[in-house]
């Protein structure tokens, strides 16, 4: 579903990003875990292309998106949705105009697009709310109203960078559910970065470990909460079976 095919990425001399490969398949719940610094939010953006990489291929649902012209790129970028960890809520619109940004952009017809929020809202649990603005609502509600604005175009792919570092734990609890409620009854494809064990072990398949911008090892949970191991399990995978809330990688 999702392959980066040795990429790499540089900010000037810095090379944030190197040499990656990483595959995702279909319907699959994919974490990816590391120090600040690792380079995770650069490989979840690369995915997107919101960076472009210097090297290496990004495909997406077998297309490839590196070479893309920008109209293409937009077009491609309807499949994939992203979430954020400050939730990148527009403030001076309502909740309902929030979510119906990404319609209006995809010049879906007017007569749809308040079916589609109020379908997207319902979801999340948030139709009642639709004529709030953000500064009215938690931050738990944020993020729900942040996950009804990716869905609102149907997305095959969504990215979470960190969707849960600002909230307390209940309300990390409930995010990381409605994420998996999305990945069952839409089977849409989901990568989500965050530096909390707790959180990939909660949601997540497979999880790959990142260090200095490289891919340190890749972690299979099961649902047992046994992990099974690619190569070199030491430390991460000892510390992910202790537990332990909130651990932090
Ligand atoms: N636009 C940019 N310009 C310059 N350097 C950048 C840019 N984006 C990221 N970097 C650098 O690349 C490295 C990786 O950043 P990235 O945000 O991907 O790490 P991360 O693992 O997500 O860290 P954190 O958990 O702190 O967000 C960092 O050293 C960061 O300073």
């Amino acid at each position: 579903m999702i392959n980066l095919q040795n990429v790499s990425k540089r900010f000037g001399e810095y090379e944030a990003i190197k040499s990656v490969s990483v595959s995702v398949n279909h319907g699959e719940i994919y974490g990816i875990i590391g120090a600040s610094g690792a380079g995770k939010s650069t490989l979840l953006r690369l995915i997107n292309l919101l960076e472009s990489p210097d090297e290496g291929e990004v495909i997406v649902n077998e297309q490839s998106l590196t070479h893309l012209k920008s109209k293409s790129l937009r077009q491609a970028r309807q499949s994939i949705a992203m979430i954020f960890q400050h939730y990148n809520l527009l403030g001076n619109k309502t909740v309902y105009d929030n979510v119906v940004v990404p319609l209006e952009l995809s010049k879906v017809v007017r007569q749809e697009r308040e079916a589609r929020v109020m379908e997207s809202l319902r979801f999340v649990g948030l139709d009642h709310l639709k004529d709030q603005y953000p500064s009215q609502l938690s931050g738990g509600q944020k993020q729900r109203v942040a996950i009804a604005r990716a869905l609102v175009n149907q997305p095959q792919v969504l990215l979470c960078d960190e969707p849960t570092s600002s909230l307390d734990p209940n309300t990390t609890s409930e995010i990381l559910g409605v994420l998996k409620n999305i990945n069952q009854s839409f089977g849409v494809t989901i990568v989500i970065v965050s530096h909390e064990m707790e959180v990939i072990k909660s949601i997540c398949q497979r999880v790959t470990v990142m260090a200095d911008g490289e891919v340190y090892e890749t972690v299979e949970i099961e649902p047992s909460g046994i992990q099974k191991i690619d190569h070199s399990p030491k430390g991460f995978v000892e510390r992910l079976r202790q537990g332990g809330d909130r651990n932090h990688a």
